[in-house]
């Protein structure tokens, strides 16, 4: 999940509730949180480490900013202008150059803004705002179990067959996710949107990735706190969703596949029902299931179903400069479109199999940065020729049908 990633989450089959209002202690000081009709789950405020150890922050880790606290200036305490806080770190107490006045411990000094939970109509609980809030506000921590995907992908199954209806599982970073759905904080009942007016971030504080909501527009008392679950979408298929904004995508997760199965690179802006594969795949390898009835001379060339034959189009016309335009666009979608599919074979590809997770987490940063960069290149490349068999077509001659065979030299059809 990137800075405003939208968490994973999955969902099991079905729901079960508890009728009882008590909150009971448990020998680790955290306690079971029993509110009726909310199924039983330990309430914690920040992540539970049970299966690694917290990483312990080495001094020469630890950034310092260069705030100086100014009594006139309230925003001098690591406000909106701290180094650390640009680059999504807290400070670390006792290293703060603004000591007690540093206001860049949110996540440290639990400083959530006011919710309430609420019976939502269909959506089982959900979280609104108990205040007002204003755009940019730190509103809470997604607390849970930090756990390994591997854990996340057997836990989910286990769910499953349990009949935990309720997704809670989000990933973290390329290792690891946060499971909140046996102890986490109020942050799980946040319910999706696909109009959300909240937003996920990650931080770094005392050496661990954190995951915050954050309100991304001004939130008026009352209303439900939602964020985007799409992109990474861990549950079940089919999930209606009902969230009710014009622009809806019709199911939870529509532009993830998830733990569904192993194919990544989906292309996300295709939106489909959960029950139909994507049709148009970014996966260099993948080929369409139609091959074009106009393929002509040389090896046959299986072809998108956007995808067109520019050397049979610009045989079409008569001007030679025409044709020339098409074909030079047409070699650079080719070179991007080879630059792409070695890039997956050389690159995402092992890193996929190496580190065996599948999806955006699963390759380094750098790699996938290469990735949207060369998938830009191909979508550029694609317009071009694609603007310009248009505009040659509406704007130079045409050769008469019976005129359509290329002379020597020119391309064949
Ligand atoms: C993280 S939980 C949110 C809290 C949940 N409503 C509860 O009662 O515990 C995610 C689950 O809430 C439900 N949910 C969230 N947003 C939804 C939406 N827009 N439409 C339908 N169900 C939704 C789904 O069952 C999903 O698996």
């Amino acid at each position: 999940m990137s800075q405003s990633q939208a968490p994973a989450v999955r969902r099991t089959h079905s729901r079960q509730h508890v009728a009882s209002s008590a909150c009971r202690i448990d020998p680790h000081g955290r306690f079971d949180q029993q509110i009726e009709g909310v199924r039983v789950y330990i309430h914690i405020n920040k992540n539970d480490f049970s299966y690694r150890e917290h990483i312990k922050q080495e001094e020469d880790d630890i950034t310092i900013c260069e705030c100086k606290y100014n009594t006139n200036d309230p925003d001098s305490a690591c406000g909106e202008r701290c180094l650390n806080v640009l680059t999504s770190i807290e400070c670390t107490p006792h290293y703060c150059p603004c000591s007690v006045h540093c206001k860049n411990q949110r996540f440290q000094k639990h400083e959530y803004a006011k919710t309430k939970l609420f019976r939502t109509e269909g959506r089982g609980w959900g979280l609104l705002a108990n205040e007002d809030i204003k755009a940019g506000r730190f509103i809470i921590e997604y607390c849970g179990e930090v756990i390994s995907w591997n854990e996340a992908r057997e836990r989910s199954l286990a769910y499953a067959s349990q009949g935990i209806n309720d997704a809670y599982i989000i990933s973290l970073n390329a290792r690891e996710c946060i499971d909140a759905t046996k102890s986490g904080s109020q942050a799980r009942f946040i319910n999706h949107s696909c109009e959300p007016n909240c937003e996920t971030r990650k931080w770094s504080v005392l050496g661990e990735v954190r995951i915050g909501i954050f309100a991304m527009r001004d939130i008026s008392i009352g209303t439900e706190l939602t964020y985007d679950y799409n992109f990474q979408w861990y549950g079940g298929a089919k999930v209606h969703c009902l969230c009710g904004a014009t622009s809806c995508c019709g199911f939870l997760g529509a532009k993830s596949r998830g733990f569904q199965d192993t194919d990544v690179w989906e292309d996300i802006d295709e939106r489909c029902s959960l029950e139909d594969k994507p049709s148009l795949s970014m996966r260099p390898e993948s080929m369409p299931k139609k091959r074009s009835k106009n393929n002509h001379n040389g090896p046959s060339r299986p072809l998108n179903r956007e995808q067109v034959d520019a050397k049979f189009v610009a045989q079409f016309l008569a001007s030679k400069e025409a044709q020339e335009e098409i074909l030079k666009y047409e070699e650079q979608r080719e070179e991007a479109s080879s630059h792409l599919h070695l890039l997956y074979k050389d690159e995402v590809e092992p890193s996929i199999k190496e580190n065996e997770i599948y999806g955006i987490d699963g390759v380094p940063a750098s790699v996938a940065e290469k990735w949207i960069r060369a998938s830009c290149m191909k979508l550029k490349a694609e317009f071009n020729l694609h603007s310009s068999i248009i505009r040659n077509i509406a704007c130079t001659p045409q050769r008469a049908p019976d005129e359509a065979q290329p002379s020597e030299g020119e391309p064949k059809p």
